[in-house]
């Protein structure tokens, strides 16, 4: 390995977490157990079967024969030449791989987070694995600082995931890099300052209301419903609202101007999670993916060719709104819509307006970033408080406390209470949410790409290598919290966050590139549990949402979310 050029302290005894010999019995035995049971390649075989390729017509068929040529060369070259980041990394313990397929076939039997909860136990806080290309595992709390913060100018950017569209997932925030993420990152900081978040309270209070009513009226039929897509409509009318400054109502499906653009917003969200052909290859080999790209969207009905129309779409309709907005610039000062404060953004560098591209770009990153990942926390924390009553009983007591002491003191109109400073008021209802997010990171895993050839406890990475930060593994590991799947709000009593270390727990990541929208995501799920509970309580419909162990069926697509959805049974309670 090559000396690297920055420094960062080097920590060996992170290698010390398991005999040499111990580790490749444990290996071999694991890939025996692998192949012999053949649940991986049935799993993989089930996953390729939902891959599109049945509408291929036939010139398509030629590109695709030539694609596929292509294919098995560069996969050739992959496995004869090694890249730079399996060189580096050869000495770093990890799960066995296979060559081109590395560990993806584990990887989809077992479940990601799974994977790396047990990678983690066998190989210890620093592990490699491959998928595409070699991977380093970090989950140290030290080292995740050391990435995450102290090391951040190396740290700067993330991999943009080959099915992402260059042009517009560039231009926005998750996936930006070096410069112009600052920019915008400092242009958009003002959307979620305390003043906004007290605004968009109101927003939020009347899309929970809108889901307490429907939850009533589901509950006087004692109607089964999926928790997962009903909270995901209400996400989607509080964001849309923020973002747009139109009414969304996908709730009660009107056709309202933000209708069309939530269906559209909401099919590109759940085709990202697809499986499809260019998915894989751009995994895989991540070369072929534009050509796949570009071969896949010509063939009408596949992901790609409809995620291409929804895109136009959704670009030409928001252009309009943008338009109409820079028209009423003098109007839009007094908007609290995100589109209306992007207009008046200004880069704090270069002092320019932000582009419409780049305006687009991130509102539909927020629409992205910001709804499913409320909706799964809210579902999960539904399902862990229906299975640990007594700490609903504990969050129902503080929600009552908070409303009697308003009629105590005579306040009749509590449509908009708790404000946003009230929420203060609530520590369990906090806590709630906190251990809910400990459980069931929807980020389960972090990722940081070196921007230049560096060292972390104690290994030399190459420039561009990928690290990754297991947040779901981290939270689960019983050294850090005891007895770890159990729900206990407790643990975020202030005397025991104390005695953690303080990026031991990170649901939200860290650093500079720390979730934008943290404050406003908590916001929202709390003001939504103590609407929920104010009146609500629910039973869960176990088998449909159980594996046949009894545990929750979890899935890792781009978030962290139950597999089959939340299905329960809302009762009134008053
Ligand atoms: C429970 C809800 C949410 C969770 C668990 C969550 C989690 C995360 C995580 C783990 C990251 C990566 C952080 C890192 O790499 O250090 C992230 C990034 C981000 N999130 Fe969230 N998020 C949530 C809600 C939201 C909302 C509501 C918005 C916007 C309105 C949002 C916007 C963003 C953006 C823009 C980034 C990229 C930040 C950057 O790179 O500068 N998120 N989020």
């Amino acid at each position: 390995m090559s000396p690297g050029r920055c420094k960062a302290a080097p920590s060996e005894k992170l290698f010390e977490q398991q005999p040499e010999g111990q580790k490749l019995a444990s290996s071999k035995a694991r890939r025996e157990e692998f192949l012999t049971k053949g649940v991986a390649m049935e799993r993989l075989q089930q996953s390729l079967e939902a891959l599109q390729l049945h509408s291929l017509s036939n010139s398509a068929q030629a590109v695709t024969v030539l694609t596929g040529l292509l294919t098995v060369l560069l996969f050739s070259v992959r496995i004869f030449v090694p890249t730079r980041a399996a060189r580096w990394l050869r000495k770093v313990p990890g799960p066995p791989s296979y060559p081109v397929v590395g560990n993806l076939i584990e990887i989809f039997s077992k479940g990601y987070h799974e994977c790396h909860k047990e990678w983690l136990s066998m190989y210890g806080s620093v592990y490699k694995y491959v998928m595409g290309d070699t991977l380093l595992v970090v989950s140290d709390p030290d080292v995740v600082q050391q990435v995450g913060i102290r090391m951040f100018k190396t740290f700067h950017d993330r991999q943009m995931p080959g099915f992402l569209d260059e042009n517009q997932a560039g231009k926005a925030l998750v996936f930006s890099k070096g410069p112009y993420w600052s920019g915008v990152r400092n242009a958009v900081l003002p959307l979620f300052h305390t003043a906004k978040l007290q605004h968009f309270g109101r927003t939020m209070h009347e899309c929970a209301e809108l889901l307490v009513t429907r939850l009533e009226k589901a509950a006087a039929n004692k109607e089964q419903l999926n928790l997962l897509e009903w909270a995901g409509e209400m996400t989607m009318d509080v964001l849309g609202s923020s973002a747009f400054g139109v009414t969304f109502n996908s709730q009660v499906g009107e056709k309202t101007e933000g209708l069309n653009l939530t269906k559209a917003v909401s099919g590109n969200l759940a085709s990202m999670a697809e499986l499809r052909f260019s998915t894989l290859l751009a995994i895989l080999c991540p070369p072929l993916r534009k050509p796949a790209q570009w071969l896949m969207s010509l063939i009408p009905g596949t992901g790609d060719n409809v995620g291409k129309k929804r895109n136009v779409y959704m670009m030409r309709e928001s252009k309009k709104i943008i338009q109409a907005r820079r028209k009423e610039a003098d109007v839009a000062e007094t908007r609290h819509d995100f589109l209306s404060m992007l207009t008046q953004a200004r880069d704090k560098t270069t002092g320019e307006p932000l582009s419409d591209a780049s305006i687009q770009a991130i509102v539909y990153e927020f629409l992205g970033a910001g709804t499913d990942t409320t909706a799964n926390t809210l579902s999960f924390a539904v399902y862990s408080l229906t299975n640990n009553p007594a700490a609903e009983e504990k969050m129902r007591r503080e929600i009552r406390a908070f409303y009697e002491k308003l009629e105590k003191e005579g306040v009749k109109d509590t449509a908009f209470r708790p404000t946003y400073d009230e929420l203060a008021q609530f520590p369990y209802v906090e806590q709630v949410v906190q251990e809910t997010l400990r459980l069931y990171p929807t980020g389960a895993v972090l990722s940081r790409q070196a921007s230049e050839d560096c060292q972390v406890a104690g290994i030399h990475l190459p420039k561009g290598v990928n690290v990754l930060i297991p947040v779901y593994a981290m939270h689960h590991n019983p050294e850090v919290f005891p007895d770890p799947e159990e729900f206990r709000p407790e643990r975020f009593d202030p005397a025991e966050v104390a005695g953690r270390h303080p990026y031991a727990y990170i649901p939200f990541g860290l650093g500079p590139r720390m979730c934008l929208g943290h404050r406003f995501a908590m916001e929202e799920a709390k003001l939504a549990l103590i609407r929920l509970y104010k009146t609500l309580t629910f039973s869960v419909v176990n088998e449909k949402i159980l594996r046949p162990d009894g545990k929750l069926d979890l899935q890792v697509g781009i978030v962290l979310k139950p597999r089959n959805g939340m299905w329960v049974v809302p009762q009134v309670q008053r």
